[in-house]
């Protein structure tokens, strides 16, 4: 049996990076999916050429078709437009729902069991586009936002504190947009409570720069968006689940009554495994964290209506 197959779609910043990235854990046959003739093949033999220096001698593929991508177990779905300085994620919906639609049934068409881990913006929004396309489980389309979100958080608190960024955990829940919800019972500094580390002024700083981490890297890069940490991020969504991990990572997952949330896709801490999101794990919230996911929850119901109302028009 060869390796199992994983999927990028969007040979872009943050597609490119992903299948750079997978290529390096030499675990696995990679194909790079791009609709523009010549990038995804011209990326995928580069990637393909590093083997030798780096170590691994993953199968790298690029394609502008599908049928390369059959019996995929995830794919990594990255295709879209991204943002400019002073846009939202928002106004990205209309353009990139319709390219998620069309990318989800192709891929769906040739892997019956595929995992979906959406990356596109904006991101809980496209979730519900990839989840009303396939018809999938809702354990198998999956969102990358929270790891990012956590990631940002954990690296400006490991910052402040001059610690490694390895030393803090965090976990932040919502909606990828202005309204997520970092818990500030689950961030630690090597195992102690952030509270006994940082003055609450200080804390609610950082916090508001992770909630605004997105737009602070696309305001500096004036053409693009951030990639090198959402492409790690998604990578760990990948070995989570293909290395059966159960390890809980936030990510954004059909919520049915958990938390309070009916019907709504919306960043949770999810069990990750090898049959994907496996279980949602419900923390306590303090009163104020509970209002604040059901309000970032709210807006991404709002979204998805006009998402729904977009596609079907
Ligand atoms: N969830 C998250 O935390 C993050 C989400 N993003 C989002 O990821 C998306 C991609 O960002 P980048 O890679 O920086 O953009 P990019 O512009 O560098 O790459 C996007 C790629 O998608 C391709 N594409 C467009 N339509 C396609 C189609 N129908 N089929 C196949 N490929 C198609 C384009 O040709 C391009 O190569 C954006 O929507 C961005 O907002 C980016 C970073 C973090
Ligand atoms: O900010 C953006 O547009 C891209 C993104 O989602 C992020 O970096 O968090």
């Amino acid at each position: 049996m060869g390796r199992p197959k994983i999927t990028v779609v969007g040979a872009g910043n943050v597609g490119g990076t992903v299948a750079q990235r997978l290529a390096e854990k030499n675990a696995y046959d990679v194909v790079l999916v791009d609709i523009v003739p010549g990038i995804p093949q011209g990326k995928a033999l580069d990637i393909t050429q590093a083997g030798p220096v780096c170590g691994y001698s993953t199968r790298v593929v690029g394609t502008n078709g599908y049928d390369e991508t059959a019996g995929s177990s995830i794919a990594v779905i990255t295709s879209g437009i991204p943002r400019k300085p002073g846009m939202s994620r928002d106004e990205l919906l209309a353009t990139n729902a319709k390219i998620v639609k069309t990318v989800v049934r192709e891929l769906v068409s040739r892997s019956p069991n595929i995992i979906l881990i959406l990356v596109t913006n904006p991101l809980d929004a496209m979730v519900h586009v990839a989840r009303q396309v396939s018809g999938l489980p809702k354990s198998r389309v999956l969102g990358m936002a929270g790891v990012l979100d956590t990631a940002r958080l954990r690296s400006f608190v490991a910052e402040e504190l001059n610690v490694p960024g390895t030393e803090v955990q965090a976990m932040v829940l919502g909606g990828h947009g202005d309204t997520m919800v970092p818990l500030v019972r689950q961030t630690t500094v090597t195992g102690k409570p952030i509270t006994d580390r940082l003055a609450p002024d200080r804390l609610a700083a950082l916090i508001k720069r992770t909630q605004d981490g997105g737009a602070e890297i696309v305001g500096l890069l004036k053409t693009g968006s951030a990639f090198y940490a959402p492409s790690a991020s998604a990578v760990d969504m990948v070995e989570a689940i293909m290395n059966d991990q159960k390890r809980v990572v936030p990510c954004a997952m059909l919520c049915e009554g958990e938390y309070g949330l009916k019907d709504v896709i919306v960043g949770v801490p999810v069990t990750l495994g090898r049959s994907g999101g496996e279980s949602i794990v419900e923390y306590d919230l303090t009163a104020e964290e509970r209002t604040a996911l059901q309000a970032s929850a709210d807006a991404v119901r709002d979204l998805c209506a006009v998402v729904d109302r977009l596609l079907t028009a």
